[in-house]
């Protein structure tokens, strides 16, 4: 039957009956998930479901982005260098994966996003909790950020309590300078709540790594993952404001910012700034 009828038959041990077992979808509460989608055009313009599901999926992947960055400072403190790499790769394929679903996205046209923009009222990007305690625990605080959050009490604990905290890279400075690297101890003892700035003992000890790179192979490789993750988190602002350009060109934000303008300002971070100088060095 299956060979000529080019149909497959179920086979004979599959289970049928979940009156009484966990299923598929009982597992990933898809009930759930699958009713969250409420668009707010009236009537309903057909392209808002593309522009909420982006937004979803983009926030379920920054979840697993935030559970494996937590994990990543955790491996950091106990010394599991490698385990802590692990991570990384893991969140640099996630990453990737956000970056290139910008393509969906830029097949909305002006014209399209122009019918329901003005239903999104105040509502913005720029309100993403998720998004915000991911720049957080890379490194780029910036405590004037939560006040976006002042009616949701729950984004705002979260996001005041990373800022308190220490972000990767400082895990990964405190982790050289336990392994001996002549990291200054006021980077050690800096205020976590700032975003990390510039350090000339950080960069001397990258410049040591590289230039015996043979000698120092796993420190070495964690500078080039950390590289490739700011590389990667950039790929995906460049992607959001190029998006931004070719759907509402240099109108305001409707979070109230200036646009693409502020979008474009935000390249100029870097949450990494000595593993980026340290290149300058090489070879000199
Ligand atoms: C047509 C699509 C989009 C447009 C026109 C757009 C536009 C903007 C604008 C103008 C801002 C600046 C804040 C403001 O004044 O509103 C912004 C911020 C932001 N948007 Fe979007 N956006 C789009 C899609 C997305 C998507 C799919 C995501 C994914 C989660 C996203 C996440 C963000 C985030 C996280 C910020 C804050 C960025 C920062 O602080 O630098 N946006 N967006
Ligand atoms: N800021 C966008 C609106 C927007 O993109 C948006 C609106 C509600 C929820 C998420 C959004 N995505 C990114 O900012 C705009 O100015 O058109």
């Amino acid at each position: 039957m299956e060979a000529n009828e080019n149909t497959r038959s179920l086979e004979a041990g599959i289970e049928r009956d979940f009156s009484d077992k966990m299923s598929y979808g009982s597992y990933l509460a898809l009930d759930e998930l699958l009713s969250a989608q409420h668009p707010v055009s009236r009537p309903e313009h057909h392209d808002e479901m593309l522009f909420i599901i982006q937004h979803q999926t983009s926030e379920l992947w920054l979840k697993l982005v935030l559970h494996e960055l937590l994990a990543v400072r955790s491996r950091l403190q106990e010394d599991d260098l490698r385990s802590a790499m692990k991570g990384i790769a893991r969140i640099k394929h996630i990453q990737r994966s956000l970056t290139e679903q910008w393509s969906v996205l830029a097949t909305l046209t002006p014209s399209e996003y122009a019918q329901f923009r003005g239903d999104l009222g105040a509502s913005s990007g720029f309100q993403s909790y998720q998004y915000r305690a991911v720049e957080f625990l890379l490194g780029n605080k910036n405590e004037s950020m939560i006040a976006v959050f002042s009616a949701d009490p729950q984004a705002q604990a979260l996001l005041s309590g990373l800022l308190g905290e220490t972000s990767i890279y400082d895990e990964f400075i405190r982790y050289l300078h336990r392994r001996g690297y002549a990291v200054d101890a006021a980077l050690l003892q800096r205020d976590v709540r700032k975003a990390h700035v510039y350090d000339q003992s950080l960069l001397e000890v990258y410049k040591y790594v590289y230039e015996n790179h043979e000698a120092n192979w796993d420190v070495y490789e964690a500078c080039e993952e950390l590289v490739d993750l700011e590389d990667n988190f950039q790929l995906w602002r460049f992607r959001h404001l190029k998006t931004v350009e070719r759907t509402i060109g240099m109108k305001r934000g409707t979070g109230g910012s200036s646009g693409a303008g502020f979008l474009r300002r935000a390249l100029d971070l870097t949450f990494f700034p000595e593993l980026y100088a340290v290149r300058a060095e090489i070879g000199r």
